[in-house]
């Protein structure tokens, strides 16, 4: 009975073939409850969030949603408007460009196609995977490739607490990588952290709004050098400053040209 209820539940939720799989060839007693909790979970998930993965497109968390504050949503307007094109201007392509964001679905992410089909559809990207909107990561990431720069804007939800009020100095690190690596990434493909150098100069309150600016800053060979400063939203305030090392990898790195 079980097992029939685990061969229905692996055809209608895509999340579970590869462990029902192990269950059901294993006649794994063991892992079953496991297996039903997970499935029940993804259920859950899934009727909160979207109808991903059953509808065609991913869901994309850096769209604005009801947890985002009025500074989140004013700063989000400003730096959206630049990724508008005016109707004269339709031959230019506009310098801003937003950033789309998935808990999985790697072929969507700069470099995720050269993996392997199977590690695309595994993978899951930790800051994108909590249901509760707001919680923790709220972020969206506008690229500037002329320029070679990007911001990224941050509302630090309540599960990111350090000391008391203030963001998690691990959670600030996370957005650094985070948004480094993202312009890293977009500029020459795949890359692995290397090195990452923080001066924390003022802490982050909870809840609050930051703008983390990365610009890159050199690239020698493989070695991908970018800088990082996370301020208020009107740039008044320093509350962190970074440099990364990002190193290219896979066979394909050498091909990479920055224009
Ligand atoms: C969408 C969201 C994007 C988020 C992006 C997040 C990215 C991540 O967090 S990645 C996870 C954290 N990082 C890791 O786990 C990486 C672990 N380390 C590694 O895998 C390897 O050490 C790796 C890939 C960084 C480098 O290995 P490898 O390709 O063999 O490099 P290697 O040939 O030794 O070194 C290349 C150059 O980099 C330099 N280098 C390597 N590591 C470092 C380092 N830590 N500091 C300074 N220089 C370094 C070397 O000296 C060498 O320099 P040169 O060419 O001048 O001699």
């Amino acid at each position: 009975m079980i097992l029939r209820c685990l061969h229905a539940v692996r055809r209608f939720i895509p999340h579970c073939p590869a462990l029902c799989r192990d269950a059901v060839s294993k006649r794994s007693l063991v892992k079953i409850p496991e297996l039903l909790y997970s499935a029940r979970a993804s259920a859950r998930g899934l009727s909160k969030m979207s109808l991903w993965p059953f509808s065609v497109s991913p869901w994309d968390f850096s769209q604005p949603n009801a947890s985002w504050n009025a500074e989140m949503q004013e700063v989000y307007d400003r730096y959206n408007a630049l990724c508008e094109v005016k109707a004269e201007e339709t031959e230019k392509k506009p310098p801003w460009r937003k950033l789309p964001s998935y808990n999985r679905s790697l072929k969507y992410v700069t470099g995720g196609v050269y993996l392997s089909k199977i590690i695309q559809s595994k993978a899951r990207l930790f800051t994108r995977n909590l249901k509760e909107h707001g919680a923790a990561f709220e972020y969206v990431v506008f690229m500037n490739k002329q320029e070679k720069r990007c911001v990224c804007l941050f509302q630090a939800g309540h599960l990111l607490e350090g000391p008391p009020g203030y963001v998690h100095g691990g959670a600030i690190a996370t957005m650094i990588d985070t948004v480094t690596g993202t312009l890293a990434g977009y500029l020459v493909g795949p890359v692995m952290t290397a090195n990452l150098n923080i001066n924390y100069r003022s802490p982050v309150p909870l809840g609050s709004v930051v703008v983390l600016h990365g610009a890159l800053d050199r690239i020698e060979g493989k070695k991908v050098f970018v800088t990082c400063r996370m301020t208020s939203t009107d740039e008044s305030k320093l509350h962190t400053e970074a440099t990364a090392l990002f190193i290219t990898v896979g066979p394909q790195w050498n091909s990479f040209e920055v224009s």
